[in-house]
């Protein structure tokens, strides 16, 4: 079978408490698909020794290539550790990167307290539970 996909993205602010994050969960995190936006994924993988694959910077498109990733159900969770007191340049992406994970029922955290509790979940790692996929052609 292969690997679930989980993306790591963080904006600049937050990309200290991301990293201290994957740390933390490094071993759980490690056997699956990992990929992120250009700056985060970067950080990431040269800080864990992880492989990430990168996409484009945030503000060049790279949220939206992962909101791409979500509207062809190849993205099983998202840990988006986005920053609430600064302004971005490329907020609609945020949103809309956001609004993606509602739209597909895609597992997302915004927080480490969050994100704490989704990579701990047994269903995180249980290869027989499969989320609920809204099918908007009924
Ligand atoms: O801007 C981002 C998410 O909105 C993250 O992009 P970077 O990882 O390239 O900094």
């Amino acid at each position: 079978m292969t690997a679930r996909t989980v993306a790591l993205v963080a904006h600049d602010h937050k990309k200290a408490e991301l990293l201290r994050w994957v740390k933390q969960h490094q071993a759980i995190l490690a056997p699956f698909k990992l990929v992120a936006t250009g700056t985060t994924g970067k950080l990431l993988s040269d800080e864990t020794g992880l492989e990430i694959h990168r996409y484009k910077s945030g503000p060049l498109g790279g949220d939206q290539q992962i909101g791409a990733l979500i509207a062809e159900n190849k993205l099983d969770a998202l840990f988006f550790f986005w920053d609430p007191l600064n302004p971005a340049p490329h907020d609609p992406d945020v949103k809309a990167l956001l609004r993606l994970c509602s739209v597909w029922n895609v597992p997302v955290a915004c927080t480490p307290a969050t994100a704490d509790l989704v990579v701990t979940s047994p269903l995180f790692n249980d290869p027989s539970h499969h989320r609920f996929v809204p099918d908007y052609g009924k």
